[in-house]
């Protein structure tokens, strides 16, 4: 019943080894090109949050990451027991936590490279982590969105 931790982990080793390959192979600010005018690996540190917010604050970012996951894994025994979805979301936001708090722990900041341009607005460089966070709370939402579903539709056919 354990393999939802083993996605957490491989998030982890992912994250763990393309911003270990990113700090070994690239200059920071060096760019790589991978399409023009939308898609870059640029080797880039943030030591906030999302879009450089809370910048330096190292002992906000513990705390909170603390909480989120005790929070995922009290959630993972509790509930996600029957609910797959749930399971994988919780996963994948316990992974990325993890992921960027290893950067927060030994290198006081995070390492970001997927540089997108999307609409000519410059995305914030975000790494895997990050996109294991959003891709998590998205399915939160959507597995929330279904139960409601199927709430309500188990209420009408009564
Ligand atoms: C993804 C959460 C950010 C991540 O939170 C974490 O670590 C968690 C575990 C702990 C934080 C201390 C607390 C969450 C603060 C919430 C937040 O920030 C609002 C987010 C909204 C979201 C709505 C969609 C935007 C997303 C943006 C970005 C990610 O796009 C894929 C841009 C990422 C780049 O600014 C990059 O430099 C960030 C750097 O890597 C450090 N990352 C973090 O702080």
């Amino acid at each position: 019943m354990y393999w939802y931790y083993i996605i957490a982990v491989v998030i982890i080793a992912i994250d763990q080894l393309s911003k270990w390959t990113i700090i070994k192979t690239m200059e920071l600010g060096e760019q790589i090109t991978v399409i023009e005018d939308f898609f870059y690996l640029t080797s880039h540190r943030n030591t906030g949050a999302a879009w450089g917010i809370l910048e330096g604050q190292m002992m906000f970012f513990y705390i909170v990451t603390v909480v989120v996951v005790i929070g995922v894994v009290y959630y993972m025994q509790k509930y996600a027991k029957g609910n797959k979805l749930l399971a994988i979301s919780l996963s994948f936001i316990l992974g990325g936590a993890i992921g960027n708090f290893i950067d927060r722990l030994f290198r006081k900041e995070v390492v970001d490279f997927f540089d997108f341009i999307i609409i000519n607005y410059d995305f914030p460089i975000f790494n895997i982590a990050d996109s294991a966070l959003v891709v998590g709370v998205s399915l939160i939402i959507i597995a929330t969105i279904i139960d409601e579903i199927k709430t309500k539709k188990g209420k009408a056919d009564k």
